[in-house]
């Protein structure tokens, strides 16, 4: 058994891998709530995906090297696994949406818009050949929220209520709320947009992941496939072919 670890800049995802390649999620959660999970005994390798900085990925090596896992990190590369990655300097895209990439084309080679939606949103662009094409990256929805709340002193919100897609908020906490979850709908039907002006797809597939995906309206649930575990599953590629 072996171990996928997707820390992001909020979460930590983390799923067992068994032999025939069956992803199993097993925790998500804060650093500090790690602490009070137990990998399981047979783990002897971990891969680790982290967003964060240095001070971030060496806690979460230094953790696992602590249950004797030997953790791999895995980087952002310029090519692997038939996607090319857009970015003339490779590694400064993100481990999490590289990782997407290579997941969306192992699992089907096809014209493809990715959606991660947890602290910041990004939109990737994935030719059914492999190309990378580029993206986009704007705050989540949290983020977002926190933007104006923090700069401004009367505009609040008064508790962690969901806004509401499509819903016309009538105080400011809705206003603010609604607002963002609907700014994020917005970025979406604009990469589809994109996609069909400007790219001219008309056969494509739409992949949604990250932990805002409730807030999304049932159209955009309906036209996208979920795919929680993208991020994961990108991983396992890379502890099933360690190279
Ligand atoms: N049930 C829910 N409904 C709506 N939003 C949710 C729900 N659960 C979590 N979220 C939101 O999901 C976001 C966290 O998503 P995710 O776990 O993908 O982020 P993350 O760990 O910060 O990842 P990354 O840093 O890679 O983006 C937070 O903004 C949180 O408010
Ligand atoms: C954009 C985030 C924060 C999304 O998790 C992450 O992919 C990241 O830190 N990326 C680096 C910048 C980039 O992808 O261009
Ligand atoms: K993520």
């Amino acid at each position: 058994m072996k171990l996928l670890i997707d820390a992001g800049n909020t979460r930590i995802k983390i799923a067992n891998l068994d032999n025939e390649g069956r992803l199993e999620p097993v925790f998500t959660g804060s650093f500090e709530e790690l602490t009070s999970w137990q990998p399981g005994a047979d783990i002897e390798h971990a891969w680790l995906s982290s967003v964060g900085d240095d001070d971030k990925s060496s806690a979460l090596i230094d953790y696992f090297e602590s249950h004797q896992i030997k953790v791999t990190v895995v980087a952002t590369e310029a090519d692997a696994f038939g996607v090319t990655n857009a970015y003339a300097e490779h590694n400064t895209l993100g481990v999490d949406r590289w990782l997407g990439l290579i997941a969306a084309h192992m699992e089907q080679p096809k014209n493809t818009v990715i959606i991660d939606a947890g602290t910041a949103i990004t939109v990737d662009w994935l030719a059914a050949d492999g190309t990378h094409l580029g993206g986009w990256i704007i705050p989540g929805v949290e983020l977002m929220v926190t933007a104006i709340t923090s700069r401004s002193r009367r505009v609040f919100v008064k508790d962690t209520a969901y806004g509401r897609a499509n819903h016309l908020g009538s105080s400011t906490p809705e206003g603010l709320q609604d607002g963002c979850v609907n700014a994020f709908v917005g970025i979406i039907k604009q990469a589809l947009s994109v996609t069909e002006t400007e790219l001219d797809w008309s056969d494509y597939r739409l992949l949604l992941t990250g932990g805002s995906y409730p807030l999304l309206p049932a159209d955009i649930k309906r036209r996208g496939e979920e795919r929680p575990e993208l991020v994961l599953q990108g991983l396992s590629y890379y502890a099933r072919d360690p190279g």
